[in-house]
């Protein structure tokens, strides 16, 4: 992309769509954004950088990054006269980048304050740096991203490791550990602390210090000790340094088989009820709560966690995803441990989550491949990218798919004794290019699986289906998107829930209908009724020229609804304004026998009218 400069007014639903619209363009959602922004005001005191992280767009989705975004301009400059300078950078391209200019308007005077007063929830992870990025610091950052926590960062040592093993450690200097965990500590509001590999006694010693000068809500030690592989993180030495310094002053501790062995002098744990043995002996020496994970329990058919605080035991249990991909397991639940603490949770809500947390990353992740080795990394955020990943549809959304579009509806097909999917299959066979499932009368388990169903049948003929109205079914079918009416949801709201990738439109009767469609972020819009009709009461009919002006005005292509037959389709099309693709049809098609011959005869017709247009 180029580079160049719009003007916006800084408005909440302005900048959400505008941005989101620009950036899907671009395709840098798909990248990670660097988003760096100036606040330039007439007084230069209250003339700012500011940085804004999405570091995975995906995952916060556009429209929430930018809700952020917005949240962050101190509320006093939203209202104030004044220039932001957006600059935006993409992770895989760093040289491209571009900047937008955005006015803001209002007659408010900037405030004095320029700090934001929001607190997020904040874990300090005091780990390793793991090289593969599957487990360690690498892994305590997604997992804290993933559940929503800011998480800062202190180095104990550098691995280099990937899936087959680590190759080599790096010993962060003590005095250098020292100096991190001042800078955090010192400086920000951290609720909990998380530990991971603690590869010398020394650096034991030097947390165990500075949680008495900073004290923090809670203390989570993972006690790392060997890696999966097999390969050792932390020697005998500072196994005394978790006994002594670190469990007192825990409020769990999250050891795996190996390590709960190994903190009480080599007892065997094979079976769940060791595990439940063990739980008690470490809550004997001091750590309050106690978790003996089982993710290494062998012949085991279910992932078994013992949870013990200090009363009762909770035999905690996931089912055991079948998967090579498992390397850092053990850090991201201890981290989401700490971010749900952080949050506030209880211990033992905060455990359930993170459990439940760790097997639905395992099972989105179960298939992916990164590495050679024997250990793959899961990913954390694969729930929330899965949609992007497995959706049928590959490619974004095509003005020319309105070119005959055919909207369903369950009392026609009663009528003829269609069901939904016979009625969709048969459109789609005659021609229809895109399909819409308008279903007012329908209990929405039924809803959602005809909609999946008819999915199917779209898919194979690469057609995208959309849901009238409901949200929450084209989410729970991972339907292409959606069209509203001007009484639904409003559109931009439609858009954070569903994300940049899906479609959505809007029915418009007016110019200005078409505009808010638009700034709402909205793909297509429809306009009618063209013709009188009966499938909607009380629609009020634009005719044909209505239609035009709507077409004139509007900046997304539109799609003519309304009365629409093969009788009548042709001037239609032949009113010649560019953005106008097509028609939308209910009972032209669906109110008969054969929908299929009713279709390819509408099809026909429509692809004479254009030929003649052009
Ligand atoms: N294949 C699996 N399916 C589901 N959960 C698993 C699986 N493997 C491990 N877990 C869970 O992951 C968490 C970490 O356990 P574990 O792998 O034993 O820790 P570590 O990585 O420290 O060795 C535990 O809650 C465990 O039950
Ligand atoms: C830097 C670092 N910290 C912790 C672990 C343990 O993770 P796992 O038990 O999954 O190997 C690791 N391998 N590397």
């Amino acid at each position: 992309m180029s580079f160049g400069f719009s003007s916006y007014i800084l408005s909440e639903p302005l900048l959400r769509t505008d941005l989101s619209r620009w950036m899907k363009l671009d395709g840098w959602i798909k990248t990670g954004l660097l988003i760096r922004f100036r606040v330039e005001s007439e007084n230069p005191i209250h003339s700012q950088n500011y940085n804004f992280m999405a570091y995975d767009a995906q995952f916060l989705s556009t429209s929430l990054s930018f809700h952020s975004l917005y949240k962050s301009v101190p509320q006093g400059f939203r209202q104030s006269k004044g220039l932001i300078l957006l600059l935006v950078n993409s992770r895989i391209n760093r040289n491209k980048h571009t900047g937008i200019f955005m006015e803001m308007q209002g007659n408010g005077s900037p405030t004095t304050s320029n700090q934001s007063t929001i607190n997020i929830p904040h874990v300090l992870t005091v780990a390793g740096s793991d090289s593969g990025a599957g487990a360690g610091i690498q892994a305590d950052l997604k997992a804290c991203a993933a559940r929503g926590v800011y998480c800062s960062t202190v180095i104990t040592a550098v691995t280099a490791q990937n899936t087959a093993g680590v190759q080599g450690v790096n010993v962060v200097p003590e005095d250098f550990v020292a100096e991190q965990m001042k800078s955090v500590l010192s400086d920000m509001h951290v609720d909990v602390v998380k530990t991971g590999m603690l590869p010398s006694i020394g650096i034991v010693k030097i947390l165990h210090q500075h949680l008495r000068e900073y004290p923090v809500r809670a203390l989570v030690v993972d006690p790392v000790m060997v890696s999966t592989s097999g390969d050792v993180l932390a020697g005998p030495s500072v196994l005394a340094g978790f006994r002594e310094e670190l469990l007192p002053m825990a409020n769990i501790i999250t050891p795996n088989l190996k390590e709960a062995s190994a903190l009480l002098d080599g007892v065997k744990i094979k079976t769940v009820s060791d595990m439940r043995s063990a739980a008690k002996l470490l809550h004997d020496k001091g750590a309050r709560n106690v978790l003996v994970k089982g993710g290494d329990l062998p012949d085991s058919l279910d992932a078994v966690d013992i949870f013990f605080d200090g009363e009762h035991l909770y035999e905690l249990r996931s089912s055991r995803i079948k998967t090579r991909n498992t390397h850092g397991t053990g850090c991201t639940l201890a981290s989401c441990i700490a971010a749900e603490l952080a949050k506030g949770a209880s211990m033992l809500e905060a455990v359930k989550v993170a459990k439940c947390f760790v097997e639905t990353a395992l099972d989105y992740s179960k298939e992916i491949f990164i590495g050679n080795g024997p250990q793959g990394p899961f990913d954390h955020l694969m729930k929330l990218k899965s949609n992007a990943h497995n959706s049928g549809r590959q490619v974004r959304f095509n003005p020319s798919d309105l070119f005959l579009y055919a909207v369903t509806d369950s009392g026609m097909n009663r009528r003829w004794g269609h069901s939904i999917s016979d009625a969709v299959k048969a459109a789609v066979q005659g021609g229809a290019t895109i399909v819409q499932l308008r279903e007012k009368d329908i209990e929405t388990r039924d809803f959602v699986e005809a909609a999946k169903s008819c999915l199917q049948i779209c898919r194979a003929h690469g057609v995208p289906l959309l849901i009238n109205d409901r949200i929450d079914v084209a989410l729970a079918c991972d339907a292409d998107g959606v069209h509203i009416g001007q009484s639904d949801m409003p559109a931009h709201t439609a858009r954070a829930l569903l994300g940049p990738e899906k479609i959505i439109g809007v029915s418009c009767k007016t110019p200005e209908q078409a505009e808010q469609a638009w700034i709402a972020g909205a793909d297509y819009i429809g306009c009618g009724g063209v013709y009188p009709t009966n499938t909607k009461a009380n629609n009020l009919t634009v005719g044909l020229d209505g239609l035009k002006t709507v077409c004139l005005a509007s900046k997304l292509p539109v799609v003519a609804i309304g009365g629409i037959k093969v009788s009548n389709a042709r001037p239609v099309m032949e009113i010649g304004v560019p953005n106008l693709k097509g028609v939308a049809v209910v009972s032209a098609i669906f109110d008969s026998e054969c929908v299929l011959t009713e279709t390819r005869k509408l099809h026909a017709v429509l692809t004479e009218a254009t030929a003649a247009v052009k």
